[in-house]
């Protein structure tokens, strides 16, 4: 856990959002004070249902079930496919090997980059693509309402990144993650996830209801104190990245978290709603004034994300 780390007791109490509550104003209004407060949240009523959840998880564990020669059958390649046990390591400042983790990153699915995924074999796991595809269908159509509820939560009209070319096309990966339950993969420095802020826009994570998920509000305090995230049966966990805090000028923050090893095998699903990634991000009109100047200069998202994951994986 890293030396002068306190382990954890405290459960985080995360505010959840009630993506189909009528009132949007005051869900805006919620919104905006967990991205201030905790930069974690839960959504519900999200529109994934608890079959569709439960036909993911299966063919997941289906696919890391398989030996490990099939799964490397689809290795990494760029940013998409495969990547066994030890080889990504979030935290880059720690000196160990990687996170004791598997994940299979599958990227966006609209038409002009849809065949540059790479999908297990559909001799060996016949419902897995069209599974995954449905989750995707469903889950982008949440993204985008969290998109324009973040976009009221920021004082800017409902529309606002649609506008400036967000979505244009967004870029969200799907990465489906396993972390052994078997303790002997981890060590006091290997956990499942090292702390790290996730990069992009916000991450919808779905998890299985085994523990470990911790998050961490003080990220420049020493001792660090952890917090965990409980599952709430059908909600999603929501974060805000690292990308958000910049274009907020540090009014959302983007928070520290980790997953620690609990003994028990555990399986989730992150979805990174990335935007598109020629988008220019400079900070938001309402999120600056003149005795509150821009702390970041403009950047391309693309070039900010590829810097992000220097050191991170291994060659
Ligand atoms: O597996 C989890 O619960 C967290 C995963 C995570 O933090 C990430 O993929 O960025
Ligand atoms: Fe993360």
């Amino acid at each position: 856990m890293g030396v002068g780390e306190e382990t954890t007791t405290t459960v985080a109490n995360l505010p959840i959002i009630d993506l189909s509550a009528p009132d949007r104003e005051s869900t805006a209004a919620t919104l905006r004070q967990a991205c201030i407060d905790f930069g974690f949240f839960y959504i519900v009523n999200h529109g994934v249902d608890k079959d569709l959840f439960g036909r993911l998880f299966e063919e997941s564990q289906k696919f890391f079930t398989l030996p490990l020669d099939d799964k490397m059958k689809i290795a990494r390649k760029g940013i998409r496919g495969y990547t066994p046990l030890y080889h990504e390591k979030l935290d880059t400042a720690t000196s160990t090997k990687g996170d004791s983790k598997e994940f299979l990153d599958i990227g966006p699915l609209h038409d002009e980059v849809r065949d540059s995924n790479q999908w297990p074999s559909e001799e060996l796991l016949p419902n897995w693509k069209t599974t995954v595809e449905a989750y995707h269908d469903k889950i982008m159509k949440a993204g985008k309402r969290l998109y324009s509820l973040l976009a009221v939560a920021l004082n800017l009209s409902e529309n606002y990144f649609e506008d400036i070319g967000a979505l244009d096309p967004p870029m969200p990966f799907i990465r489906l993650l396993r972390y052994p339950g078997d303790l002997s993969y981890y060590t006091n420095e290997v956990l499942g996830a090292s702390a790290h802020c996730d990069y992009g826009m916000m991450t919808l994570l779905a998890i299985d209801g085994v523990a470990g998920l911790q998050v961490c509000r003080e990220k420049d305090r020493q001792p660090r104190i952890w917090e965990d995230v409980l599952h709430i049966e059908g909600a999603l966990v929501v974060n805000i990245g690292d990308l958000t805090e910049r274009w907020t000028n540090n009014v959302f923050r983007s928070t520290l978290h980790r997953v620690v090893p609990t003994g028990q095998e555990r399986y989730s699903v992150a979805f990174y709603l990335d935007p598109s990634h020629d988008l220019m991000v400079e900070c938001l009109e309402t999120c600056c004034s003149e005795s509150n100047p821009p702390r970041f200069p403009p950047f391309r998202y693309i070039d900010y994300l590829l810097e992000r994951f220097e050191g991170t994986f291994e060659a």
